[in-house]
């Protein structure tokens, strides 16, 4: 959806996340434990809450009308910037309790598989130069494991006030594979782009 957010509500964005963006974290898979966040995400988040705040209220309404979920169903917005080299390797953005069996707050998080991150609502707050974009490895159904340095699937090139949505779950509710997706390497200039995450449950979501 091309224009969704205004150019001010971007700029807003970005200036209101800025004191707070630090290198992110991920939740790490049993397999992964021990490893550091940089060796699957390079970028800078901030999860900002849209709590007393009438623009970032506006557009949670907005989202919600979009997607046709009601609000409470929505995560806070977590805010990304990425410079130039930093990327985030082919992820899901559902938690699949398999992966999390070591792992408790996660696994009460998602009410042991009951609920999860049903779709994103992917908000490019900024253009970038060269790189950057959102691959989708599996479009169309394509037998990949990971985004193979952007060469295969689907390529979104952030453009400034544009949002994307994508699902992570069927309709039946089961976890959706082919939601595999990942951030290019910004190659010049810089990427400011967030995650509106709407769950299948409605949640008061406490980001830690
Ligand atoms: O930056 C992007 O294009 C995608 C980021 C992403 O998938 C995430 O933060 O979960
Ligand atoms: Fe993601």
């Amino acid at each position: 959806v091309e224009g969704f957010l205004s150019d001010d509500e971007c700029t807003y964005i970005q200036e209101t996340a800025e004191p707070h963006m630090e290198y992110s974290e991920v939740t790490l898979m049993d397999k992964d434990q021990g490893r550091p966040a940089s060796d699957f995400r390079t970028s800078q988040s901030a999860f900002i809450r849209a709590h007393d705040d009438a623009i970032l209220t506006d557009i949670d309404y907005r989202t919600a009308s979009l997607v046709r979920i009601p609000r409470r169903h929505q995560e806070d917005v977590q805010v990304l910037r990425y410079d130039v080299t930093e990327k985030y390797d082919s992820h899901a953005d559902y938690f699949d309790p398999a992966l999390y069996t070591k792992d408790k707050r996660t696994l009460a998080l998602i009410r042991n598989g009951h609920r999860n991150r049903m779709a994103t609502v992917f908000w490019y707050l900024s253009d970038v130069e060269k790189g950057g974009e959102t691959v989708f490895p599996r479009f169309n159904g394509a037998q990949e494991t990971s985004m193979k340095d952007c060469k295969t699937g689907l390529k979104v090139k952030p453009e400034k006030g544009k949002v994307i949505i994508f699902y992570s779950m069927t309709p039946d509710g089961a976890l959706d594979e082919y939601s595999l997706h990942g951030a290019c390497p910004v190659q010049k200039g810089t990427k400011w782009a967030a995650n509106k995450w709407v769950w299948n449950e409605p949640m008061q979501f406490v980001p830690s």
